[in-house]
This record gives structure tokens, sequence and C-alpha cells, in this order.
């Protein structure tokens, strides 16, 4: 199977396996949508972690496969691939991309779809698409552009060009940089530290935020305050200003 979804001690870890480059193909890209979707649903997974493998995340939508689509397939498959991807995007827990080697095309879309990256001091990413005569289809233009800022998403879409670790860090493109060998192990532990927290509030968190991202500045508001008031219908907020008061501050942390 190239794609699978393993839980240990509240974090899952999808894991693409599908050699040399973990080339997405459809059936991987579907894959990727269901177990997203089962990891969004399951009570065990209380964070998840996107890998690859230790030497590549993913090179890409599979460019043999899509050679031989003509634009009526394309049309077709299309919206399936942005929603494959939005699947992981909207995993309700926080998410974290353990990126090693190259993350290019599809393979970057699919680590912008995280919450954070942790990149490898090796790492490669980038959208390529434009060597190829494409655009990213993978929902690349709209989040690249929303992470980085217009100028920076579209000095790599135009270009094609590969960004490495630290300048990837610089853009705001990843957001920590470790040697290639520990990469899954420190994306883990950030998962592992974000999975001990408060399931509800982190999920209010990540939707008022990205929510915020895609609509209005009132709808936004109407979405934070919403979250904020319903959370002191919950037993962690309970906890939490119990501990506070009775403890003193620094107690409810968790990370
Ligand atoms: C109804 C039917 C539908 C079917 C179609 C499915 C549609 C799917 C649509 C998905 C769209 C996603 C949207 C996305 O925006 C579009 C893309 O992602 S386009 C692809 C972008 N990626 C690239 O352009 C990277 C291409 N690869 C490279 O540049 C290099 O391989 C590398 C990653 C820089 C590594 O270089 P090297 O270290 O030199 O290694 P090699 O080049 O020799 O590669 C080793 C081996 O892997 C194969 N390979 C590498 N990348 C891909 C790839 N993307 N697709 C397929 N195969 C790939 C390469 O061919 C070699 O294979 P080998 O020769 O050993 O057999």
């Amino acid at each position: 199977m190239t794609v699978t979804l393993e839980v240990a001690d509240g974090v899952g870890t999808l894991r693409l396996d599908r050699p040399p480059m973990n080339a997405l193909d459809v059936a991987t890209q579907d894959r990727i949508k269901e177990l997203a979707e089962e990891a969004a649903h399951r009570t065990d997974v209380r964070a998840v972690v996107v890998y690859g493998g230790e030497k590549v995340f993913a090179a890409g939508a599979d460019i043999k496969e899509m050679r031989a689509m003509d634009h009526t397939a394309m049309i077709l498959r299309a919206r399936a691939l942005q929603d494959s991807f939005t699947a992981v995007a909207r995993i309700p827990k926080p998410v974290v991309a353990a990126v090693t080697g190259y993350a290019l095309g599809g393979g970057c879309e699919l680590a912008l779809c995280a919450d954070f990256r942790v990149a490898g001091d090796n790492a490669k990413l980038g959208q390529p698409e434009i060597l190829l005569g494409l655009i990213p289809g993978a929902g690349g233009t709209q989040r690249l552009a929303r992470l980085i800022g217009p100028s920076r998403a579209k000095d790599l879409i135009f270009t094609g060009r590969q960004v490495g670790a630290d300048e990837a860090l610089a853009l705001g493109l990843v957001d920590r940089v470790v040697p290639a060998a520990e990469v899954y192990e420190q994306a883990r532990a950030w998962a592992a530290a974000l999975a001990r927290g408060p399931a509800l509030a982190l999920r209010a968190a990540k939707e008022s935020v990205d929510t915020g991202l895609e609509t209005d500045l009132d709808t936004g508001l109407a979405v934070e305050r919403n979250w904020f008031a319903g959370l002191f219908a919950t037993e962690d907020r309970e906890r939490g200003m119990r501990s506070f008061v009775e403890e003193g501050p620094g107690r409810a942390k968790f990370l």
C-alpha cells in the first residue's frame, strides 16, 4: 500500500511509500484523502505527522501517469485532486509535515496542507510545474501565496526553482530546519506535544485562523467569538483555570 496511517500515543503518521520518489498517482491521491478523513474522525488520533520516508517527501504528481492524460480526463480529475489535499488541510487537529529530501510540485502542495513543516537540512522544495507547461493544480497557487505572500509565491511558481532548507526557512515556507536524520523524530515530538493539548481548543484555534484566511474579517471574528464562548463549556477550560488559581501560573501549559 502506497499510503498508510500508523497511530501510536495519540499521533497518527500518514506515511507515503511509493518508491523511488513518492510520485503521487491517482490511487495515492485517493488513499491520502481516505486516510486524512480517517485521521480526522479517530478519537485516538490527536495530532498528525505527514511523512514520505527518510529519503524523499514527494516529487509531485506522477508525470508518467499524467502524460497519458488528456484535457477531458484532467477536467474530470482536477477537483478530486484538490479535494484529496484539502482533506489533509481540513483535519481538525494539529498536522506537522516531516519534509525529507525533495518536496516538489504536488509534494510541496501536500506539505502546504500541514499546519507546520519541519525540514531536513538537505530538503529541497518548489513548484516546478511551469517547467512542464503547467501551474500547481493541488492548491499550491492558493496556499503558497497565503503562507509566504504573493510575490514570493509568484517567484517560485513563475520560475519553478527549488529552494533549499535555509532559504525555505527564511521565506516562511518551513518552520524548522533540523539534521536530515532527525526530521521524523523532531516532527513527531512536536506533534506529540500538541497531542497532549486541549483537543477542542486546538480545533477551535485551527478553524478560526484557517477560516479567517478564507473569508472577510467580520465572518472571521464571528467564528472566533463563537468558539471562544463555546470553549467555556469545556472541562479543559475548567481544569486550566482551576490549575492556574490553585497551583499558580505555568501549571496549565502542556507543550
Ligand atoms: C483518470 C486518470 C488520471 C491519471 C492522472 C493523475 C492526475 C494526477 C494529477 C496530480 C496533479 C498534482 C498537481 C501538481 O501541482 C502537479 C505536479 O506535481 S507536476 C510534477 C512536479 N514535480 C516535478 O516536476 C519533479 C520531477 N522530478 C524531478 O525533477 C527529479 O526526478 C528530482 C525529483 C529532482 C530527482 O532527480 P534525481 O535525483 O536526478 O532522480 P531522477 O530524476 O533520476 O528520478 C528518479 C526516478 O524517479 C522518477 N521520478 C521522479 N520524479 C517523478 C515524478 N514526478 N513522476 C514520475 N516519476 C518521477 C524518475 O523518472 C526516475 O525514475 P526511473 O528513471 O528510475 O524509472
